[in-house]
Order: C-alpha cells, then structure tokens, then sequence
C-alpha cells in the first residue's frame, strides 16, 4: 500500500490558474473581463498577504481586480455603502470582503448585503442554503479546493468515512456538505466532542479544520488515510503551521497536504474560478 504520498496543492492550483486563463480569455473576446473587488478594513498584516496573493493570482489569470483599502474606524454603514455601489458596478463580478474585520462591525450584517450574484466567498446565507438543499450556488473557495485536490489526486470519495475536525461556516460545515454530495459518509467533530480520538482513526479521509497548530498526531490517524490540513497557524515568528503534525503522520498516511502549499493555494484558486463563473452568469443575463 502506498504511503506518504504529497498531494501538491500549489501545483494543483497552477494547473487550475492555467484553465481558468483560457476561460477568460475566451471570456474577454465575448466581451466580458471577469472583475473582482476585495474590500480589506484596517491593517492586519496576515490579511494584507492574503489579499496580494489574490490581487496577483487575479493579474495571471486575467481578472480584472480592484482592491479596496478602508481603515480601522470605517462604520458598518459605511463599508455596506461600498458594498452596495459594487453591486451596481457592472464590471465587477465579484466583491469579497476579508475576514476577520474590526470588532465594531458585523461580518454577517456585511456578507448579507453582498448581492448573492456576486458572492464569489460562498458566504452568503442564500449560497449557504442553496448548498444546504442541494442547489446550484457559488461553493466556498477552501471546501471547493479540498474537493478538487481530491479528485485531481484520483481519492475515492464516494462511500469512504470522511471526518471533519471543525465546525465552522467558511470551512467545516461546506465541507461536510460537499463531501456528503459526493457519497462520502461524513462524521463532524468539534470542540465539545468526546473521544474525538476514536472518531477521527476511523476516518478514511480526515479533514483538520481546527485552527490550532499541530494538534493531529499520528495517534488521531488510521494508517493509509488521506490527511487534508485546513490549518493556517502562525508561530512567534510568523512561520506558518498546520493542525497536522506533519512530520510525523506522513509516513501513516496515504497522501497528505503539506502546510504551506496544500490547501491555502486551492483557496485562491477556485476564488478566481468563482469570478470566472460570476462574469459568465452575468454575461447570460445580457443576452
Ligand atoms: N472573505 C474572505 N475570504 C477568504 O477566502 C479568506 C478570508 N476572507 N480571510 C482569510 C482567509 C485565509 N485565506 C487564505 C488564502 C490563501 C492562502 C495561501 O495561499 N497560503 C499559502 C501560503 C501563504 C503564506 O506563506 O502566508 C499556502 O498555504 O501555501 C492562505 C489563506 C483566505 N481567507
């Protein structure tokens, strides 16, 4: 049996970059450049990595992007003003608005106001309930880029126990939605769950959601599970880790991902494929 094998997010997500640049520049010659806007209140320097990763990842493909800085003490009626003058913005596809923000504003009053049309995070109560019931909806970027490093890697989804360790809106809810729409049977454990160890070596395919650094070691795995780690943590020194203990559960596992260079370039990916996705629908409606 094989074991240890690396599932190669960032090359993953090159190969996706690569076909999303032929979508949009057969978009470009129907006359629509596909538009992202990303909206990043105050200063928070790991948010400010994230959303230069974006803004280059957009120039490769082709997006048009525009990036919207507003500081600290902006009001929540004025980020919902910005946020209302993209919905009208016909060149812009799509607007993302990235979390965390201030204290002083709600993140769901703010998603709530994007235009569903052009909720390229997912994040949206109507994209969260169309997934829910099983309707077409934009798919949340990091549950969307698990499921294509699936599927990319060749991992039998369909009938396999999946167990997702987190129970959050933007990773752990979507995802065990996503894998229970492709036949996987799925386990969700959480922060109050007991034994979760016993839950989580039952798992075929183990998806670590928890952000908390290196909290899966090779006790928590079965042998010749697929490892997927969701973990972004970042050390006293800003080197980032993932809720896996990498080092020491590859050699048990069948494939893992790799912090950095799993899942976090995924991310991006199928954000821009949600932009892509969003300028197509919105080119149908000028027919
Ligand atoms: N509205 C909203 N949508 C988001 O999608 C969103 C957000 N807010 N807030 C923050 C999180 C985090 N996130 C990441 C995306 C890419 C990497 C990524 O590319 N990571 C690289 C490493 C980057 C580095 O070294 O810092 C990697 O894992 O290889 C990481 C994290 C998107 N988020």
């Amino acid at each position: 049996m094989e074991r240890g094998l690396l599932i190669d997010g960032k090359a993953i997500a090159a190969q996706i970059r690569q076909e999303l640049k032929s979508e949009t520049d057969r978009l470009i010659q129907n006359g629509v450049q596909p538009g992202l806007a990303v909206i990043l209140v105050g200063r928070d320097s790991a948010s400010e990595t994230y959303v230069r990763g974006k803004v280059r990842a957009c120039a490769e493909v082709g997006i048009h992007s525009e990036q919207i800085r507003m500081p600290e003490e902006t009001s929540e009626d004025e980020l919902l003003d910005q946020i209302r003058k993209l919905n009208r913005d016909s060149s812009i596809h799509g607007i993302l608005v990235q979390l965390p923000l201030p204290e002083h504003i709600s993140p769901n009053r703010v998603i709530s106001e994007i235009d569903p049309d052009k909720d390229v995070d997912g994040f949206h109560p109507i994209n969260a309930g169309r997934l829910a019931t099983g309707l077409d909806s934009f798919l949340p970027c990091t549950p969307h880029g698990i499921l294509q490093l699936l599927k990319r890697t060749g991992v039998q989804v369909a009938g396999k126990h999946a167990v997702v360790v987190g129970r959050s809106n933007i990773v752990g809810k979507p995802v065990s939605l996503l894998l229970q729409r492709e036949n996987a049977t799925v386990t969700m454990c959480h922060s109050r769950t007991e034994h979760l160890q016993a839950h989580t070596r039952q798992a075929d395919i183990l998806i670590a959601a928890v952000g908390k650094r290196h909290v899966i070691t090779k006790d928590d795995v079965k042998p010749g599970a697929v490892v997927i780690d969701v973990g972004m943590n970042r050390n006293e020194q800003g080197k980032l880790a993932g809720d896996v203990d990498f080092e020491e559960v590859r050699p048990l596992a069948s494939h893992i991902t790799p912090v950095p260079g799993g899942v976090g370039p995924m991310t991006i990916a199928m954000l821009l494929y949600n932009t892509c996705l969003a300028a197509e629908a919105s080119g149908d409606q000028n027919l």
